[in-house]
């Protein structure tokens, strides 16, 4: 990619997409993004499948490379480093690095099944920061509380409902103190009681001020917690706005439509 790049508002911003595309082989999945984030905002993504979402998600997380536009997280392009007016792919350390800032809970909850609730959620800031056991294992403890399984901490996953395992993953992706939460999807494998503890523990971190940016069919968490939402569609922004708007105003019809068909 060539460069002349301009940085993001970092002071106000925590994601901006500008015509990002994305591709597989011939596949235009991304066909030119523009969206922002605002630091400390609930952003609600959603739209049919195939859309594009996870993989909008993945690009931000450096899990996949974008193909052309630009992406920047807190002011800085992802993927990237420019240098004069020129940009290099960063390097696997570097990516690694920042990706330490970004947390990310998937539909499947991807625990260790050999390790405990603490041990999972120790085990990124001993491994990957070099956080002695010792505080690591504290932080954990608060966390799994924060979360509300302080009593849990010393069971398997195979011994946690899948409500309860999601809610460890949360816990471990903060155990990394991240400035950005991703979700994708994180209660869509759940049976539907268990859906309500992990939307609880979402709305709680959102009033702890995380920026987060959630995929979700949750249209009740979306109205209520999220600040804004955006309907994609082809791998294009269709419909955005204040989630409020986006679900009632008629003038938001290809969204409302959407809904009507999949809830
Ligand atoms: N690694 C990959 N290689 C090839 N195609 C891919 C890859 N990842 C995603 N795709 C394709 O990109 C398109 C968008 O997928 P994506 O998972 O981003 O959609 P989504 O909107 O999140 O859908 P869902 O709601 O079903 O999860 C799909 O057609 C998918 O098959």
């Amino acid at each position: 990619m060539t460069a002349n790049v301009t940085k993001a508002d970092s002071a106000t911003t925590m994601v901006k997409s500008e015509g990002v595309h994305k591709s597989f082989g011939p596949i235009e999945v991304l066909k030119g993004i523009d969206l922002e984030v605002k630091s400390g905002e609930v952003f609600c993504l959603i739209g049919p499948s195939g859309s594009g979402k996870s993989t909008f998600l993945r690009c931000i997380n450096h899990l996949e490379k974008i193909n052309a536009g630009r992406l920047y997280v807190d002011g800085e392009l992802v993927g990237y480093r420019q240098h004069g007016d020129k940009l290099y792919e960063l390097r696997d350390r570097e990516v690694a690095l920042k990706r330490r800032d970004i947390g990310m809970v998937f539909q499947r909850f991807n625990l260790f099944p050999h390790m405990t609730a603490l041990e999972n959620v120790m085990e990124a800031p001993v491994q990957v920061k070099g956080v002695s056991r010792a505080q690591a294992r504290e932080r954990a403890g608060q966390l799994l509380e924060r979360v509300g399984l302080a009593d849990k901490a010393k069971n398997y996953p195979s011994q946690l409902s899948g409500g309860q395992q999601q809610r460890v993953a949360i816990a471990r992706a903060l155990a990394m103190d991240p400035k950005l939460m991703l979700f994708d999807e994180p209660t869509s494998a759940l049976d539907p009681e268990l859906v309500g503890d992990v939307l609880d523990v979402m709305r709680d971190l959102a009033e702890s001020g995380m920026t987060m940016i959630v995929v979700t069919h949750e249209m009740g968490f979306a109205r209520e917690v999220g600040d804004s939402l955006v309907f994609m569609d082809g791998g294009v922004v269709v419909e955005s706005g204040h989630p409020r708007d986006v679900l009632t105003n008629p003038q938001h019809e290809r969204t409302q439509s959407f809904l009507s068909k999949v809830l």
